[in-house]
């Protein structure tokens, strides 16, 4: 069982390729370029990439299809996290979950949006997956349960679809993190950069107190500024982030570089 005195690196899991004759495709800025097999990085979100690049309008798999999938690729796909220190022990703490694959599929990438070369990874689509959008948050509810965190700040606006469930279900209040001047009372602010602009971020003064553990919820990250900023605002006011959650990570952008000691945990990157 987890406890408020065990890192979270001990539960860690940690994504590994399973395929090792299969290409990859890897986001690079301005391009798409393929990567040579390589057996320790990344997980089935490259190949998903290749496959929603070909179905870009259709509709997500249907349920029975996915899970004809999932057992199909459940013994070569593993969920990604990480501590820092799991970096020194890649496979001590590997564990397969064949849910992962299915989440991966569900989300599609659009590329060239909003901008040129960007690869936009859309979650909507995994919305229309109950079983995979299920799987999403039962994903963070097990590992978060039972660790004594009072906060999920979710972070405007995608942050939002994944905080407020995670919240509901292991107890905590939902704190949202706003573009400015959408909260109506008083706020305290962090500007922060973007891999395409810049922004502001707003908390309500009150809605947090001094000493309560906060998780930070968004849907990505890329850059990891919008993670920083969160992450400022809490320690601001006293508060202990104890993680930051995303469903999606963008590695190559490297975002938890930017996070320094404070733990991130992934499901797809
Ligand atoms: O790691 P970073 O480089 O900071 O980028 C990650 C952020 O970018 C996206 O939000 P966006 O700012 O596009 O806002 P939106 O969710 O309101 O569209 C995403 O939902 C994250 O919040
Ligand atoms: N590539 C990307 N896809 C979706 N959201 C993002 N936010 C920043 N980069 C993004």
């Amino acid at each position: 069982m987890n406890t408020l005195a065990t890192p979270f690196s001990a539960q860690s899991i940690r994504a590994k390729i399973v395929r090792p004759n299969a290409l990859r495709y890897f986001h690079s800025g301005n391009s798409v370029r393929v990567n040579s097999p390589n057996t320790t990085a990344t997980t089935a979100r490259r190949a998903q990439q290749s496959r929603v690049h070909q179905r870009r309008s259709s509709p997500p798999p249907s349920p029975a299809a996915a899970d004809k999938k999932d057992r199909v690729t459940s013994s070569s796909a593993f969920m990604a996290s990480s501590a820092a220190e799991d970096a020194d022990h890649p496979h001590q703490n590997d564990v397969v979950d064949d849910r992962i694959p299915r989440i991966a599929s569900a989300i599609r990438v659009i590329p060239d949006f909003p901008k040129p070369g960007i690869m936009f990874q859309d979650i909507t689509t995994l919305l229309l997956d109950p079983k995979a959008f299920k799987d999403t948050i039962d994903l963070f509810v097990e590992r978060y349960r039972d660790k004594n965190i009072n906060v999920v700040a979710g972070i405007e606006a995608r942050g939002f679809i994944f905080g407020p469930p995670i919240a509901l279900a292991i107890g905590a209040k939902f704190v949202p993190f706003r573009k400015p001047k959408k909260l109506p009372g008083e706020v305290i602010s962090e500007e922060y950069s973007l891999e395409y602009g810049t922004d502001i971020m707003e908390m309500h003064v009150g809605a947090v107190q001094a000493g309560e553990r906060a998780l930070v919820v968004d849907d990505l990250i890329a850059t990891g500024g919008t993670l920083c900023a969160a992450i400022r605002l809490l320690e601001r006011v006293d508060v202990e982030v104890v993680e930051c959650a995303c469903v999606i990570e963008l590695p190559e952008l490297k975002g938890r570089d930017r996070l320094g000691d404070k733990p991130l945990f992934v499901l797809v990157n």
